[in-house]
């Protein structure tokens, strides 16, 4: 049986560590953290996501505010918006929470928000500084990831790491970083081979949104797998893109859904917003 990767208890860790680092920037520089969550419309799943965030940064030692923005808000309104907190020195963290209603056109608000506050790490400049090797700020989902691996004493370096999903908010990322890592990576997506690629992988991430597409037969025995999926069932539970139980029999360690990455995105978010408030990357 694979060890079990604790992102809750890990998550939870990495919280603790930020709070530490908040009383003492408070202590030297008088600064608390500021974080904004914009939301936009009434999506029960993002409404509970902002809770979330708005917990956690509360229990930091953050200021937090959230702001929920009706469903029939216009682009220029949102933007106007994004400005306004762009140049509020209090808010050192912005995050717009998606998916945003159609009618909004999500790369342009992304790109509206300071890459200094863009604590998701979806701007154009953080992405590229990404690809480039560059310090900046990362995406949440992926970094909360390598931060796994690092727990298990995964070291990328040399492996063969094999990434399912090239979103740009978590699979592309997570291969740059993995490749940052020095690991040599295959990125999968529709057109892919599957069981063929994931037979390769030391490291496995997958991040699709279909329920069990992973077969636990496929994969190498003593992989380390990072299921990063949330697919909800019609009777409420939550399962991964990893069939978990015959994944568990051959990988060496395995994250589980719900418990595993979900919990380190916000933990990593809360870092994110410290780094941009103590004075960047
Ligand atoms: N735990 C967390 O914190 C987070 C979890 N998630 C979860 O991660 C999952 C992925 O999210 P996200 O990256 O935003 O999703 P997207 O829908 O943006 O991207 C999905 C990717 O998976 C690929 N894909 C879809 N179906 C298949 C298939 N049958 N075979 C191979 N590849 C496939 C797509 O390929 P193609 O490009 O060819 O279309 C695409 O690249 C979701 O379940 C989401 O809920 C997301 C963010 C944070
Ligand atoms: N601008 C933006 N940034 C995001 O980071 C962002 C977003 N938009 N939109 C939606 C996705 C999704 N996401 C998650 C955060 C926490 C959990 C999480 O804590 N999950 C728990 C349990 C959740 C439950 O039980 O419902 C777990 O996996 O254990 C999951 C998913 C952040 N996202």
């Amino acid at each position: 049986m694979a060890q079990l990767i604790d992102g809750k208890a890990i998550a939870a860790r990495i919280r603790a560590e930020v709070q530490a680092d908040v009383e003492r920037l408070k202590a030297s520089r008088g600064l608390v953290p500021g974080l904004a969550v914009v939301r936009v419309g009434e999506d029960p799943a993002s409404k509970i996501y902002v809770t979330g965030k708005k917990k956690a940064a509360e229990e930091v030692g953050f200021h937090s505010w959230e702001h929920a923005l009706g469903a029939d808000i216009t682009q220029d309104e949102l933007l106007a918006r994004v400005r306004q907190l762009n140049a509020d020195p209090a808010v050192h963290g912005i995050l717009v929470q998606l998916p945003l209603p159609k009618h909004i056109d999500a790369e342009r608000i992304i790109a509206a928000v300071s890459p200094e506050k863009d604590v998701d790490g979806f701007h154009p400049v953080n992405a590229g500084r990404l690809s480039l090797g560059q310090p900046g700020l990362r995406p949440c989902t992926p970094f909360g990831a390598m931060r796994l691996l690092a727990e298990v004493s995964c070291a990328p370096a040399g492996k063969r790491a094999v990434v399912v999903g090239r979103s740009n908010i978590v699979g592309k990322p997570m291969a740059l970083m993995l490749l940052q890592a020095d690991a040599t990576v295959t990125i999968c997506h529709r057109k892919s081979d599957l069981p063929r690629e994931v037979a390769q992988a030391d490291i496995l991430v997958v991040a699709v949104g279909v329920p069990e597409l992973i077969q636990g037969e496929w994969i190498k025995p003593g992989a380390v797998v990072i299921d990063v999926g949330m697919n909800r069932k019609a009777d409420g539970k939550l399962v991964g893109d990893v069939a978990f139980q015959a994944a568990a029999q051959r990988a060496s360690a395995i994250t589980p859904v719900p418990g595993g990455v979900g919990p380190m995105t916000i933990a990593m978010l809360m870092r994110n917003t410290f780094i941009a408030a103590s004075g960047g990357v």
